[in-house]
């Protein structure tokens, strides 16, 4: 609201109260939709690990037009079509790491959507028109336009399909008078359905209470769509602020271009994640702060897979490190030194994170321990500052949710055992190449390297391995 950074302060201290708006289901979801998702999920994560109890509504609009023209265009019950895309949506949820914990559907509150209208139109913010639509009444609603300063009332024309019956051009709907052919419900005013930007005021209050922490949403829904939430709730609670914070990602384009449907150039989730494993697509997704632009390129992904690369096998050799090196009471100055640049790396990520979830930043400093990682603490065999480096990884994937099985194997019986069978194989490797039978050393190198564990083969007959293994 304010256009400026502002110290978080939830309602209640310990809790925030954060409400997503969630899909349309009326198509496949897109890398844009997972670019907004991940964005909350690592805000929630982040905001977790700082100590707060984070309760995070994202909802499904499950009845709109676009809804019901898809179901006429195909012939097809819209039942059907909210089924399917509701269920792309959930998959790629899960394969995400994306737990929300309610997702409610519009259709599953048409009693309070209701209620909530007929309270507007009491309180005179809302007015029944002759078709039985219900429409807000922008002019009653002196704030309107602060959230998306937008004040000038030629800015706010919606639905010019209805502009006949509105008082103003600008007022929008709040209920649609049903139409032949369409799904309905029953109302005070006569059959209809409800606008799109009620359910989220309706729902957001139900669970989350009258005012709230976080509001967030692609950049897209601050106009119309978030300011006319705003309008309607303060409208109806008469509390102000309704949302103490409201957050915004971001588009993700491709060759510049907003990712949409409407502009026919979406990547579906469920094929961009044939190609890439969802750890990647996270780690690409969260290369950038939730704020900026995003562009969609083949080498940015390829980036993020390098960078996977790197971050999986610096923590597994760490972990294999730690296992075999010792404390030493005395840390030696060049320990020392590199406990120091870890700990700027630990305060590295906090700072990145913590001036508005800058995810862009927080990687980078993690990229850069993992530099110190691989140049100085693994080869130094330098345990406490090898320690302390896991738990930056360990804090860094709270957020980012692409290191669990690395991780959890740190450490792990079953890591251990695999790592002794990798040096048995890798021994009987030896072997075959001293014996010149270098075709069924070529196999198991091949085969293993299927398998994630690269080998590697060094001058004078040693070879060393690590674990580069995808974790999905
Ligand atoms: N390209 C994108 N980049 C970032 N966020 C996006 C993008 N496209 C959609 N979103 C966000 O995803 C959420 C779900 O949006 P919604 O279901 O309204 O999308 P949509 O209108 O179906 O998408 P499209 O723009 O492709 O028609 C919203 O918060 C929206 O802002
Ligand atoms: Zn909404």
């Amino acid at each position: 609201m304010g256009q400026r950074l502002e110290v978080f302060e939830p309602l209640e201290p310990g809790i925030v109260r954060m409400y997503v708006c969630g899909p349309t289901v009326y198509d496949y979801t897109h890398l844009g939709h997972a670019r907004t998702y991940v964005a909350f999920d690592a805000i929630k994560r982040y905001l977790a690990l700082r100590g707060y109890s984070v309760i995070h509504v994202q909802n499904i609009t499950d009845i709109d037009d676009k809804i019901i023209d898809r179901a006429r265009r195909e012939g097809r019950d819209w039942r059907e079509i909210v089924d399917t895309y509701s269920r792309d949506y959930f998959e790629m949820l899960q394969k995400l790491k994306i737990s929300v914990h309610i997702h409610p559907r519009v259709t599953d509150h048409i009693k309070e959507i209701i209620e909530f209208i007929q309270g507007l139109i009491d309180k005179g913010y809302a007015y029944v028109a002759p078709s039985g639509s219900v429409y807000f009444d922008v002019d009653a609603f002196p704030g309107y336009g602060e959230l998306s300063g937008r004040f000038h009332p030629e800015e706010w024309r919606q639905e010019e399909d209805v502009l006949r019956e509105k008082k103003h051009p600008y007022d929008f709907a709040l209920w649609k008078a049903w139409k032949p052919g369409e799904p309905y419900w029953e109302a005070p005013w006569g059959r209809g359905r409800p606008g799109w930007h009620i359910e989220c005021s309706v729902m957001s209050s139900k669970y989350l209470g009258e005012q709230f922490d976080i509001h967030g949403g692609g950049q897209d829904l601050v106009f119309p769509h978030h300011e006319n939430e705003r309008a309607q709730s303060e409208a109806f609670f008469g509390k102000k602020p309704w949302v103490r914070y409201w957050l915004h990602t971001g588009y993700l384009t491709i060759r510049g271009e907003k990712m949409s449907k409407s502009l026919g150039n979406i990547i579906p989730f469920r094929e961009a994640s044939k190609k890439w494993s969802p750890s990647v697509l996270r780690l690409w997704l969260l290369s950038a702060h939730y704020r900026t632009q995003l562009d969609f390129s083949e080498g940015a992904l390829e980036q993020a897979e390098a960078n996977l690369r790197r971050l999986r096998g610096a923590v597994s050799d760490l972990a294999r490190m730690l296992r075999e090196a010792e404390p030493r009471g005395r840390l030696s100055d060049k320990e020392l030194k590199a406990l120091g640049e870890v700990v700027d790396a630990y305060y590295g990520f906090h700072e990145a994170m913590s001036d508005d979830f800058n995810t862009a930043r927080a990687l980078a400093a993690v990229l850069k321990l993992t530099r110190i990682t691989n140049s100085t603490l693994i080869p130094g065999e330098y345990y406490t500052a090898g320690l302390l480096a896991l738990r930056v990884y360990e804090e860094f994937n709270t957020v980012f949710a692409v290191l669990d099985d690395v991780l959890q194997g740190a450490g792990a019986p079953a890591a251990e055992m695999t790592e002794k069978l990798v040096e048995i194989i890798v021994s009987v490797r030896q072997e075959l190449r001293k014996r010149r039978l270098f075709d069924l050393a070529d196999s198991i190198r091949s085969e293993l390297a299927r398998l994630g564990i690269r080998l590697y083969d060094h001058p004078g007959g040693k070879t060393t391995w690590r674990i580069e293994r995808m974790g999905d």
